[in-house]
């Protein structure tokens, strides 16, 4: 796959030369319904002969559009990149969504990003819109598309009746309820972070726990205690992690999300570190001192060790 980042308007030798089929969408996350829009629109252009070109954007257009502040994502663009390189696009586009590009019009949008891209088939969720917020959806593409290309629209994905969304998986993982996310998503979500220095009160309690840096764009599960797996040096490790407020001994060093690596023994700080979160365990709880602690935090580590094994 080739990924290319461009500004709007888009220059003659950014555009394929190709015919091709258009994937659009915001794709936060990449999960199974995004996944059905994605495969839906990379078999199309494996039946046709023409290359599958996905266009995304650098940020979400909610961002600008209604101006939200400290916006959380499900997925950064790196990792947008490889979830979508796995699902066999053969090229992916970040487009810069400044405020000029958001001003454009539905007509000048698929004239410059449809048309322009020379489309055979559009590809999108049913709810995908384009232009300034909200005025063009898939019903009206038809009237702007000047039958220069077919229109497929991928229906609503559900789980148990609701709609597969970033919106809803973004408030699983805010509410203890990572497990479900993971469903929805099609993988065990994940964050990434430099590990930093904390307290060094960890290897005190016979728990060293590297304490993650996470990227501030990114959405953190809510406080909590998970079965987690950690890639350090490219091993992907067994390990539990608490996202808290060291309520135990109340320091107040505000959120921290520390990580403690089974069978590891390394000083890894400054690493760069992936760290998925597969299940949650239990809320966060102030003890009566370390020795409680350290009782609970030896009972965490076998049942995460139970879980991550059957998985
Ligand atoms: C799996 C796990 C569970 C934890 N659970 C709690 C908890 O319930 N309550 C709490 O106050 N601290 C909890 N902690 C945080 C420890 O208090 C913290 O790791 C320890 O104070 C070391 O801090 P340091 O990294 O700054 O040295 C937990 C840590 C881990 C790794
Ligand atoms: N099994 C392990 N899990 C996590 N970190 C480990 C482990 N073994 C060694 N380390 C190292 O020790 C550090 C954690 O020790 P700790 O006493 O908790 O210090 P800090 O408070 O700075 O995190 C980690 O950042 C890492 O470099």
């Amino acid at each position: 796959m080739q990924t290319l980042h461009v500004t709007h308007p888009l220059k003659n030798n950014e555009i394929p030369q190709q015919n091709t089929v258009l994937i659009m969408g915001f794709f936060d996350g990449v999960h199974k319904g995004h996944q059905q829009v994605i495969k839906t629109g990379v078999d199309l252009a494996k039946k046709n002969g023409l290359k599958s070109v996905l266009i995304t954007f650098d940020r979400s257009p909610r961002v600008v559009y209604q101006h939200v502040q400290n916006f959380k994502y499900l997925s950064t663009e790196a990792r947008k990149q490889e979830l979508i390189q796995q699902l066999g696009v053969d090229y992916l586009y970040f487009v810069e969504f400044t405020e000029d590009f958001a001003t454009l019009k539905p007509q000048e949008f698929v004239d410059e990003y449809m048309i322009g891209m020379h489309a055979k088939f559009v590809v999108a969720g049913f709810d995908y819109t384009y232009g300034k917020r909200d005025i063009a959806n898939m019903d009206t593409l038809p009237k702007y598309s000047k039958n220069k290309f077919q229109i497929v629209t991928v229906p609503k994905q559900t789980f148990d009746e609701e709609k597969i969304g970033s919106s809803s998986i973004k408030e699983m993982i805010e509410d203890n309820n990572i497990d479900e996310a993971n469903e929805l998503l099609g993988y065990d979500y994940q964050n990434s972070g430099t590990v930093v220095h904390g307290l060094q009160r960890g290897r005190t309690l016979g728990f060293p726990t590297a304490n993650l840096s996470v990227g501030k764009g990114e959405l953190i599960p809510s406080i909590g205690v998970y079965a987690t797996r950690i890639l350090v040096n490219g091993k992907w490790y067994d390990s539990m992690t608490s996202v808290g407020y060291n309520i135990t001994f109340a320091e107040n060093t505000g959120v921290t999300v520390e990580c403690n690596i089974f069978d590891f023994d390394e000083d890894i700080y400054g690493n760069e570190v992936t760290l998925q979160w597969v299940h949650y365990l239990r809320g966060e709880i102030k003890f009566s001192g370390a020795d409680e602690l350290i009782d609970q935090l030896k009972k965490d580590r076998e049942n995460s060790k139970s879980f991550l094994f059957d998985k």
